[in-house]
């Protein structure tokens, strides 16, 4: 084996030494390396070091050509050459090591000041409580490295490099306005005399309502006495030094609650953060009894329009992402229609909902420890949550409250703004000068209170569910008023397409297809387990099974967005297509009478299911050859993203999100996923069907390249996750 060739067999004579790295290595018993896992490549690099001595000293780290040879080496004239070679990638192996141990000794400093300050932070929570005062907030220098937990209401136990310590007890203060300047660890130090805004939560009342419940917030937590540095400490995160705390605030979540896709992506976003290594949580209102939650004890009041109202917080930890439900009389009982009600109360529900939701990470522990808002980002979801910006910055930064917390605001849908007139206002209890985020113009409404256009210019950044939609935003038809604002907030609106969970949408796996003759598939299995699926449907909903005939689709709101109208006006042509047609969906009562009228005309081809059922969306799904989505503007929609990934094929209309994911078919080069009209009319939605048609019956071998390119797409919600990370980094350090 010739010089660089021999690089792949020896490591016996390459030893680094590091007197810290060495120590640490003997008394935890860990091999070298594992304090901090670098990747493959580096690690590849480190044990190649053939005929290299690497020493650690006092001053730093040489690089020492031995001159051994390794076993079956050979000396050749190209020895020098090769070791010139093998000493650069020392050094630079070396210059990442030393990085490496910098690390590791700022990791330790960290956990020992933090050490250090629970015993001073006890002290302080002793005599502070002797005054009748305490005050929670975690130190915003906690590390962020939490990168396994159990689910507190299974497990006590923790694997986490921090502890109790980062809650600090200052008095009933808020910070003086030197505090921007200022480092977070010194904040507590510099809390001054002022009293807390009223509108704030009594935040002392925090640890002496769970003395009553004779819970301690911090129950969970374990005392680590010694720095557990070593074989604990997980692989670091995909998203490394951008780790942080992140709270999505959505009004409906799925699986608990949902009534389209705001639900679902407020389920499995979160999801796909966390496992890029941020901690995160997500805040709803509880709906209804929720079996997987448990009764944090915590208790605030805070106040709507005059009344005095107390919330409790529920929680739950499920695939790695802290679920807090809010619970007050308002949201119980309202079952699946939870926008139900007339406009003010909506308003003042989730005036509750928000002023409750930005304390979470002040009050509520999760696994034992509260998130602070050292590290924060919190993501809004539409207008319902868009007073939360609104309110970050008027309640708290203006008094020197959560300063390095950030919002982000996610646009899933212009269409509802939260309008009302300008009276509406008071409900939001803000201080008067605040009016003017909210006022808005337009020739149909006239003057009147827009709580959306107040989130978008409140909000560090905007994010909208598709670039197609963020472009449109920006129209006067797109922006349905708030056109005006997007453009003068374009600089921090960006477009991220949503993924789809794998685990609640896979054809493999989805649990809907285990029963009733359904059943799972794969690409492998789509020939002959999808006809299965299909066969299974015809069946359940009482159509004739055949195989040959297609079976088109829809499923959604029944709102004027989606074109279901467009739909009802081909029925006639496409019951001369032999077809069959399912439709299934909830919503404005005229276009459910459609729904059913049009299943009483053509009772042996069309089913109009008028209801709300998660089951038969994912039957329907699996069953269907084809998905209709004439939507007049459809921000990103779901729906298509699953039909693809269970090879059925879509048939939209060219607009936001479904343009960005519905690549058009094209016959010639044998690309594309599916048909894309270009005006939402009812003739080129019958043009498209009917193109889509032919190319089922007479183009099989078409047909199943559109089902398979589709079923491989990565429509997983992980780049969109990194894509969201982007955003709320630019969010953190944006003053
Ligand atoms: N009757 C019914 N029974 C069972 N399930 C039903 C149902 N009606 C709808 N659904 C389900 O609700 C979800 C609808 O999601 P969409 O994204 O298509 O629309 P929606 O307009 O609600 O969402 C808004 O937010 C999402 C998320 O950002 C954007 O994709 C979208 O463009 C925007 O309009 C899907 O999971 C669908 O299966």
């Amino acid at each position: 084996m010739a010089t660089m060739g021999s690089l792949a067999f020896v490591t016996d004579h390459t030893t680094i030494e590091s007197p810290v790295l060495l120590k640490n290595r003997r008394r935890l018993k860990i091999p070298l390396f594992a304090y901090y896992r670098p990747r493959k490549s580096l690690l590849d690099t480190a044990f190649v070091c053939c005929n290299t001595k690497i020493v650690g000293s006092r001053r730093g780290w040489r690089v020492k050509a031995t001159g051994e040879k390794g076993s079956g080496g050979d000396a050749s004239g190209d020895t020098d050459e090769a070791l010139q070679v093998v000493i650069e990638k020392s050094k630079k192996l070396l210059a990442k090591q030393r990085d490496l141990l910098q690390q590791i000794a700022e990791r330790r400093e960290i956990i020992a000041s933090i050490n250090n300050t629970k015993i001073n932070s006890e002290k302080d929570e002793i005599s502070s409580e002797e005054e009748g005062e305490s005050f929670l907030e975690l130190d915003s220098n906690l590390p962020n490295d939490i990168y396994t937990r159990e689910n507190p209401s299974t497990s006590k136990s923790y694997d986490i490099h921090t502890s109790k310590s980062g809650f600090k007890s200052p008095p009933k203060t808020y910070l003086d306005e030197d505090f921007k300047n200022k480092t977070q660890s010194t904040n507590s130090e510099r809390a001054t005399t002022y009293e807390l805004p009223p509108f704030v939560s009594d935040i002392s009342t925090t640890y002496k309502e769970l003395e009553d419940t004779n819970e301690s917030p911090l129950h969970h937590v374990e005392d680590v006495p010694d720095v557990p540095i070593g074989d604990d400490l997980k692989s670091p995160p995909l998203a490394g030094p951008n780790v942080m705390n992140i709270i999505l605030v959505a009004a409906e979540c799925a699986p608990w609650s949902k009534t389209g896709g705001l639900g679902d992506v407020a389920g499995a976003l979160p999801k796909a953060l966390a496992k890029r290594g941020h901690r995160v949580m997500v805040v709803a209102p509880r709906y209804g009894n929720y079996a997987e939650l448990h009764d944090t004890g915590i208790r605030k009041r805070y106040m709507v329009n005059g009344q005095d109202m107390e919330v409790h917080y529920f929680q739950t930890y499920i695939d790695g992402v802290d679920f807090v439900f809010i619970e007050n009389s308002m949201f119980q009982n309202l079952g699946s229609n939870i926008y139900s009600g007339n406009r003010t109360d909506i308003l003042r529900r989730m005036v509750l909902f928000c002023k409750a939701a930005i304390e979470v990470p002040w009050h509520v522990p999760c696994g034992g420890i509260c998130y602070g808002d050292g590290n924060l980002v919190f993501i809004a979801n539409d207008w319902h949550t868009a007073l939360l910006p609104v309110y970050l910055k008027a309640y708290y930064h203006e008094h020197g409250l959560m300063q390095y917390a950030r919002s982000v605001l996610v646009i899933h849908n212009i269409a509802h703004q939260g309008r009302g007139p300008v009276d509406d206002f008071s409900y939001t209890d803000l201080p008067p000068q605040y009016l003017n985020l909210f006022k808005m113009y337009d020739p149909i409404g006239g003057e009147h209170f827009n709580i959306f256009a107040a989130g978008l210019k409140s909000a560090y950044r905007i994010i909208t569910v598709s670039h197609g939609y963020a472009w449109e935003l920006k129209t006067t038809e797109g922006g349905q008023g708030l056109h005006n604002i997007i453009n003068e907030h374009d600089w921090k609106l960006t477009g991220i397409v949503n993924g789809i969970d794998k685990t609640e949408w896979n054809p493999e796996s989805d649990i809907h297809l285990t029963s009733d003759n359904y059943t799972n598939y794969s690409l492998q299995t789509l020939h002959t387990h999808k006809p299965q699926c299909k066969a299974a449907l015809q069946h359940e909903l009482g159509l004739p099974i055949r195989a040959d005939i297609p079976v088109i689709a829809f499923i959604g709101r029944l709102d004027n967005q989606k074109g279901v109208d467009l739909i009802g006006e081909a029925i006639p042509w496409m019951m001369d297509q032999d077809v069959q047609v399912v439709m299934l969906g909830t919503g404005r009562p005229e276009l459910e009478n459609m729904l059913r009228g049009m299943e009483a005309r053509y009772r042996d081809r069309v089913r109009g299911w008028v209801g709300f059922s998660v089951k038969m969306a994912h039957r329907i799904t699996a069953g269907a050859d084809v998905l209709l989505m004439p939507s007049r503007f459809e921000p990103c929609g779901l729906n298509q993203l699953y039909a693809m990934s269970y090879g059925t094929v879509p048939v939209v209309h060219g607009v936001g999100g479904l343009k960005d994911t519905v690549e058009p078919f094209d016959p010639y080069r044998e690309t594309g996923l599916g048909w894309v009209f270009e005006r939402a009319e009812t003739g080129r939605l019958i043009e498209a069907v009917g193109n889509c048609l032919l190319t089922y019956r007479e183009y099989k071998e078409s047909w199943v390249g559109i089902q398979r390119r589709g079923m491989m797409k990565d429509l997983s919600w992980e780049n969109a996750a990194c894509q969201y990370e982007e955003v709320l980094v630019a969010a953190k350090y944006q003053w």
